[in-house]
């Protein structure tokens, strides 16, 4: 795959103070689906209006498929936005929203016609051409905003925060879906987001953002399964963070010393003895142990809070320091309920070694 998208050291500084971007470089590669993750305030917009041309950095190089456009208007570059209001115009129709740029282009009516009979067939809503925007649902009116920025055929689309709008359930429907459009224009797809679950179900890559820098990108997975610091640790997925210490590291295995006993761990780089650790692990990398059973890194506790989400429960084990430890589990059927232990009961947990993090320090939650 070729680079689509490469941003070279690129800042933003509204003011001495103020830094929304700060020395990013980032390849984007050409049909790929990437999403800018992270909380409120940390670049994320501003990195994706600079790609626009929305912004101009106040440092470093844009290109887009090798040219530099770093001081290019939006109109100059090959990109489209979809913006979070979707921005439709309500005295038109869908069909003339969806094709007013390819009018301003100067294309003649049957290839508008054609173009926008194409762009909303893609998106399913090929039966609304004539409606206009108030009569659509909110969903639909994304799916609009959507055909409306593809049917340009720009080399890269634009995303910020697409599904803010919508409620829970249509928006994990709306997840899905533009995946699959992603999959079959084979566009270029940047999106913001400060929900990591959308970022997880929907991008080949995720790039989290941290203070206008990039604190880790990788694949989904990757990503949950190795993050780099706590703090990808806590923006993605629920942790358990335990405070440790090291007691020995030989080769790639940590024993650590934690409130309730030993955890062995799987690490990328050797750690000193004596140092002050944070251990982590998922919840649901957590088992509870059945009476008798034996296992490797076993932690012992009592249960201080039972959480019933549906799917499953989460059980707050409270360890001899008074550190907890959440597990999570599945319940396979209705009976399954009647075997929760009671608040008090202590019980033995246990999580393999290669699915515990160690972080150098102490972790402030
Ligand atoms: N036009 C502006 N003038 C001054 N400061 C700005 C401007 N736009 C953004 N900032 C600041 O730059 C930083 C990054 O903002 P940005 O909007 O890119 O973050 P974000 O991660 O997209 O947040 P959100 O999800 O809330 O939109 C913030 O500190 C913000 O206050």
């Amino acid at each position: 795959m070729a680079a689509i998208i490469e941003l070279e050291n690129i800042s933003k500084h509204y003011s001495p103070t103020i830094i929304g971007v700060d020395n990013v470089s980032l390849t984007v590669e050409d049909g790929e689906f990437v999403t800018l993750l992270g909380p409120s305030g940390c670049g994320k917009s501003t990195l994706l209006r600079m790609i626009g041309g929305f912004e101009t950095p106040t440092a470093g190089t844009i290109r887009l498929a090798d040219k530099d456009v770093t001081w290019d208007p939006p109109y100059k570059r090959e990109v489209n936005m979809v913006f979070q209001d979707y921005a439709l115009f309500p005295h038109m129709t869908v069909g003339e929203n969806v094709g007013y740029g390819l009018k301003v282009k100067g294309l003649g009516r049957l290839e508008i016609e054609t173009k926008v009979h194409d762009a909303l067939k893609l998106v399913g809503l090929f039966d609304k051409v004539k409606l206009r925007p108030q009569q659509l649902s909110g969903g639909q009116r994304q799916r609009i905003a959507l055909a409306r920025a593809i049917v340009r055929e720009p080399k890269v689309l634009l995303l910020d925060e697409p599904l803010s709008a919508l409620d829970a359930k249509l928006r994990e429907q709306m997840q899905i879906e533009m995946k699959h459009l992603h999959e079959k224009v084979g566009i270029t797809f940047v999106m913001v987001t400060h929900d990591q679950t959308e970022a997880l179900v929907m991008s080949d890559r995720v790039v989290v953002m941290e203070k206008g820098r990039i604190a880790q990108q990788g694949r989904p997975q990757e990503l949950y399964d190795h993050p780099a610091s706590p703090y990808v640790a806590n923006f993605i997925g629920t942790t358990n963070f335990l405070p440790g210490r090291v007691i020995r590291c030989e080769g790639e295995r940590a024993e650590i010393e934690i409130g309730g006993g030993r955890l062995s761990a799987i690490v990328d780089a050797p750690l000193v003895a004596d140092s002050i650790v944070t251990a982590g692990c998922r919840p649901e990398k957590v088992r509870l142990l059945a009476e008798g059973e034996t296992a490797e890194n076993v932690i012992e506790g009592r249960v201080a809070e039972v959480i019933y989400y549906g799917l499953g429960l989460r059980l707050a084990v409270e360890l001899a320091d008074g550190s907890r430890v959440y597990t999570d589990s599945l319940l396979p059927d209705r009976l399954a309920l009647s075997a929760v232990p009671p608040l008090g009961q202590s019980l033995r947990l246990a999580v393999a070694p290669h699915n515990v993090f160690v972080f150098e320090g102490e972790v402030t939650p």
